[in-house]
């Protein structure tokens, strides 16, 4: 493609140099430039693009996509925004996959995963070729392709979605984080759906403050426009969580049509009569559509939330409710989300992923409906992310669990010792004493000690990691699952 096809997509530009030179790829990291990409130089969070301007150029770059003129010498196109240029060059170099997988996107603090699974499960029962992109994995086609974090950046989004269009993949749910929607990793994709599960607190070190927070969240809505596509007669849709009070905010913002469910208070998808069991969880639902008795096997009231919200995907879609209800029905877990771990012995032990204050409040309150004894929670936070969220986390340890080992999560570049003393007060503030509690900030050992201390009848609760299969010291990635360690410590219990 030239890059004059290419700059063609933007109003606002400078060029300088040779616009009619061929580009073969797209590269937002110098360490990837292959000789005859386009470079853009993004102003980023740790580093500067433009910084890598030079080290593109002499790989082979065939030309820049700058904020400023640089001077260098070399094709550059001189835009007021690199991101937006990226976000609108990208798409259309790609050939607008977005538009053909018209995809549907999860945004909230807790239940995106979840929710994309469902969403998924319901799109295959309908015979649907469906694709998934989140923090667990990317799935389309029979492949699982690893992630490193939520929602990719534009260019791997793009290449991802491409890709799903090739396979064969006809339509796409996807995570959208608010660092997604604050940094516009999203801009170029058009979305067809947008669902919103809860905001409560995370990302604050990020963000720095939860209305900064709610404000990236609703960038997404405020950016769904009538139509998703070329075609005026193909609609939108924002599916909001009614017992969260955002919501009312984004249903302004968005032009989209909007479909509300909850529990607390009256929506178009409405559960009563929630029963939490070791096997499920079953409710009424009431809907424009009817009503039905629902009996899931996936465990908690927040599982009920997040069930609703596939179900109002999937009547947006034009899904039967019948239909999608016996999907979901159908739908035993989601790897690391209250995970049972099972080695034949006399007292539970649930792996979530927990790693947020409301998500561990949660799953608590959902384990401590299926413990007849105590319920043993192993915890911690992870390094280099929000601070403020530690001492609330121990508070709610303290509050509802019998006994808790505070250690490590991922404690990357931090002191774990340090992170741990940042919980340690919460339990103290919440007047847990040190009979109720221990630190030890080797997770292994911290996993060894609960199920050791486990009868008849506990829950041993391992939270914040679920289905991670690593941990980060340092800057070093450690292997470690939860659930492997956890069945080797119920064995070397029971010889
Ligand atoms: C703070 C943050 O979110 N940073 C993300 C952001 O990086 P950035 O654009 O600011 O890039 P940067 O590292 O400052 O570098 C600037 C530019 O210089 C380039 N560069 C840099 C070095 C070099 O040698 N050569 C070079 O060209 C980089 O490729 C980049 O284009 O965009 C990158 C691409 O999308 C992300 O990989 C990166 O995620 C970092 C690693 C991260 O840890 N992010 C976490 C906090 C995150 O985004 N988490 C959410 C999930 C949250 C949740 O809901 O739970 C997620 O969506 O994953
Ligand atoms: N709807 C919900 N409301 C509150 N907590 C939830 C909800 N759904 C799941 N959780 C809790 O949050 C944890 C993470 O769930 P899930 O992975 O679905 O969320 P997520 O938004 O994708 O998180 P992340 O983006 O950080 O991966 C679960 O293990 C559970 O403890
Ligand atoms: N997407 C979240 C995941 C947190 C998972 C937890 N195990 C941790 O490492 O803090 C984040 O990057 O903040």
């Amino acid at each position: 493609m030239k890059l004059n096809e290419l700059s063609q997509q933007l109003l606002l530009y400078r060029m300088i140099g040779d616009s009619a030179a061929e580009i073969g790829s797209l590269a937002v990291d110098s360490r990837k430039v292959e000789p005859g990409c386009l470079f853009f130089c993004v102003p980023g969070h740790a580093a500067d693009g433009h910084d890598y301007a030079e080290q593109a150029i002499s790989k082979g770059a065939a030309a820049l996509v700058t904020e400023r003129e640089l001077p260098i010498t070399a094709t550059q196109i001189i835009v007021p925004d690199v991101r937006q240029a990226l976000a609108l060059i990208a798409d259309y170099y790609y050939g607008r996959p977005s538009h053909k997988l018209r995809p549907i996107g999860v945004t909230g603090t807790n239940g995106k995963t979840t929710t994309t699974y469902l969403i998924e499960r319901i799109w295959a029962d309908a015979g649907v070729a469906a694709g998934v992109i989140g923090t667990i994995e990317t799935r389309y086609a029979g492949e699982s392709l690893p992630m490193s974090g939520t929602t990719p950046g534009v260019l791997e989004l793009q290449q991802i979605l491409h890709d799903m269009v090739e396979a064969g993949t006809e339509r796409c749910v996807m995570e959208v984080s608010s660092h997604a929607l604050d940094q516009g990793r999203v801009k170029g994709c058009s979305f067809r759906t947008a669902i919103f599960t809860n905001l409560t607190q995370d990302h604050l070190d990020y963000h720095g403050t939860m209305e900064a927070y709610e404000s990236a969240k609703g960038l997404f809505f405020s950016r769904l426009g009538n139509t998703y596509s070329d075609d005026p007669r193909e609609r939108t849709y924002a599916v909001l969580n009614g017992d969260d009070e955002a919501s009312a905010r984004f249903a302004k913002m968005t032009a989209a049509e909007v479909l509300t469910y909850g529990i607390e208070k009256k929506a178009d998808l409405q559960a009563s009569e929630v029963r939490i069991a070791a096997g499920g969880t079953s409710f009424k639902l009431e809907s424009f559509r009817g009503s039905r008795q629902v009996k899931l096997k996936l465990v908690g009231k927040f599982n009920v939330y997040n069930a609703l919200a596939a179900l109002g995907a999937a009547l947006c879609e034009g899904i039967g409710l019948d239909e999608a209800i016996t999907s979901l029905e159908r739908i035993g877990g989601v790897p690391g989300r209250v995970e049972p771990v099972d080695a034949g012995q006399d007292f539970a032990v649930i792996v979530d992923y927990a790693h947020t204050p409301d998500g561990l409040e949660n799953v608590l309150n959902t384990v401590k409906e299926l413990a007849t004894g105590n319920v043993i929670c192993v915890f911690g936070c992870g390094g280099d992310r929000d601070r403020t969220k530690r001492p609330i986390m121990g508070r709610i340890a303290s509050d509802l669990a019998d006994k808790i080992i505070v250690t490590s999560d991922n404690p990357r570049t931090e002191d774990p010792e340090l992170i741990i003393r940042d919980i340690e007060a919460g339990l103290k503030e919440a007047g847990a004493t040190r009979d109720r509690y221990e630190l030890e900030p080797d997770r292994r050992a911290a996993i060894e000690k609960a199920v050791e201390m486990a009868s008849p009848g506990d829950v041993v609760l391992i939270a914040g990691k679920g289905h991670e299969a690593y941990q980060i010291i340092g800057n070093v990635t450690h292997d470690f699952d939860d659930r492997l360690v956890a069945k080797e410590a119920i064995r070397s219990r029971n010889q």
